[in-house]
């Protein structure tokens, strides 16, 4: 095994929450982008001069008649994902918490050089400083030291261009969301098969299915409301446990399809502006680049704007994915840099340069609640200064690795801004994949999108009929 998949699965077996095992061994190697299709329009701006007001290019404003293809750019563009370098790992869950105002965050190691990446460049400059330690900073990397084994500090081994053509993930996406689930099927169905071998429904049973179903993390409400379901429907009645899956997945199916709602942004609004936030590490950045190559691949233009100011590794980050994309990124001038103000300018620099979708990545970590949401509200109030329309979305991304602290984390969300829907990130491996059920029970908001891996193919819209039976087992 190379040095750096040795790395990428240390990394992620130091980080996997706690009660989530290793990721099951033969996942792909280093996943990759799905290969463009042969042209590409010039990307809007080159992503490393943010600051210049540009020419507006020829053609730019056009209305994507045809789908504008993707620019051939050789192996350099099939570029691994940037999650396979050490302190891009899968960090562990965020705990947020409504009361303490506190946002213990996501750990993250030391920030590493960037490898070596063909056909880019590499002059990222020194590995930025370490984040400043909090105390839950440091009981998580505590934590995380003692049950991982020791990490080196070694930048990574430059990262080799998969070969051309090894891009998309093997399988549609409902054999991967299934094979993704596995773990939360597991976790799911075991204990049914146990419970409901040809047993009658009485109150007894009732009961062991509320238990099993609020431990595959479906959340109380959702559990009472489908044993309630039972209770009415089958009750008295001998039932086997594939009739009993069978109906959950029916149950669970009717709880998600009102919230099943992809994102359909308005093409007739230019640019439509799309603010993302999230806990640090739910995979903000991550889902920003896999919108971007979606839309891209239709031939949208998109700018993306690195909101996340205080994490240089999460702007250069994003400049990367602004290149394998071929989608603009507007980045701040130095680390810290007000994110108000960077949105503001990506905003105007979005309408001049005609742009069909603007990208806002933002902070998941700052001090305090307080802190995170006077910077989110400020983006807020600053764009609208622009526009009193945008943004037209805000996008919560989630983390099912974290189970019910997702649920969590979309409560204090919601106080800081209009959440209008949520993607939710790390199917692919999480044991807590019921959680979608918590969160569609007891928020209603839309799920756009659900993530089960690191390519832009592994960002699919959300099937409530899919996930249902994937999550049962059933196919
Ligand atoms: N397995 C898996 N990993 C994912 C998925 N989505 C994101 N990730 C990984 O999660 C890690 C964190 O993603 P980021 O996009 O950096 O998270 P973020 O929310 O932007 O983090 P900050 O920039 O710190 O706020 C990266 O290693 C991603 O590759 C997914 O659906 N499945």
């Amino acid at each position: 095994m190379a040095l750096k998949d040795l790395w990428g699965r240390l990394a992620t077996w130091a980080t996997t929450p706690e009660g989530e095992p290793k990721p099951p061994a033969g996942e792909p190697d280093a996943p990759t982008i799905p290969p463009p299709p042969a042209e590409e329009p010039p990307p809007l701006r080159e992503p490393d001069a943010p600051d210049q007001v540009p020419e507006p290019e020829p053609g730019i404003g056009d209305p994507p008649d045809a789908p504008a293809p993707m620019q051939a750019r050789g192996p350099g563009h099939l570029l691994p994902p940037v999650s396979g370098i050490p302190g891009f790992a899968t960090p562990a869950p965020a705990e947020v918490s409504t009361d303490g105002g506190e946002i213990p965050q996501a750990f993250r190691p030391t920030m590493p050089t960037l490898p070596v990446v063909p056909g880019l460049s590499t002059d990222s400059g020194p590995a930025p400083a370490a984040e400043p330690v909090e105390e839950a900073y440091e009981v998580q990397a505590a934590e995380v030291q003692a049950a991982a084994p020791a990490a080196p500090d070694a930048p990574p081994a430059p990262q080799p261009a998969p070969a051309a053509g090894h891009a998309a993930p093997q399988g549609g996406f409902f054999s991967r969301l299934k094979a993704g689930l596995s773990r939360s099927t597991a976790r799911l169905t075991e204990n049914l098969t146990g419970l409901f071998r040809k047993r009658r429904l009485d109150e007894e049973a009732l009961e062991e299915l509320e238990e099993t179903l609020i431990l595959a993390d479906l959340g109380l409400p959702a559990a009472r409301r489908i044993v309630g379901s039972f209770r009415r429907t089958r009750f008295g009645k001998e039932v086997t446990d594939e009739e009993v899956k069978a109906a959950l997945a029916d149950e669970v199916a009717e709880i998600l399809a009102p919230v099943a709602q992809p994102l359909r942004p308005d093409w007739g609004v230019k640019p439509y502006v799309v603010l993302v936030v999230g806990v640090n590490g739910t995979g903000k950045t991550t889902t920003i680049a896999k919108l971007a190559q979606n839309y891209r691949a239709e031939g949208r233009r998109v700018m993306m704007a690195a909101g996340d100011t205080f994490r240089a590794a999460a702007v250069e980050q994003l400049q990367i994915w602004g290149e394998r994309t071929g989608s603009t990124v507007v980045a701040p001038a130095k680390e810290g840099a007000d994110a108000a103000g960077l949105a503001h300018e990506a905003l105007q620099r979005a309408r001049a340069e005609g742009a069909d979708i603007l990208l806002i990545d933002t902070a998941g970590r700052l001090h305090n609640k307080a802190g995170l949401m006077e910077e989110l509200r400020k983006v807020v109030r600053v764009l609208r200064k622009l526009d009193p329309e945008v943004p037209h979305a805000v996008l919560l991304v989630l983390d099912a690795t974290t189970g019910q602290n997702a649920v969590q984390q979309c409560k204090v969300f919601r106080e800081m801004v209009d959440v209008t829907g949520l993607i939710v990130t790390k199917l692919d491996g999480s044991a807590k994949g019921g959680v979608v059920v918590a969160l569609a029970e007891e928020f209603g908001l839309p799920v756009h999108a659900v993530g089960v891996g690191e390519t832009a193919a592994d960002l699919r819209p959300f099937e409530a009929r899919d996930y249902a039976r994937s999550l049962l087992g059933l196919s």
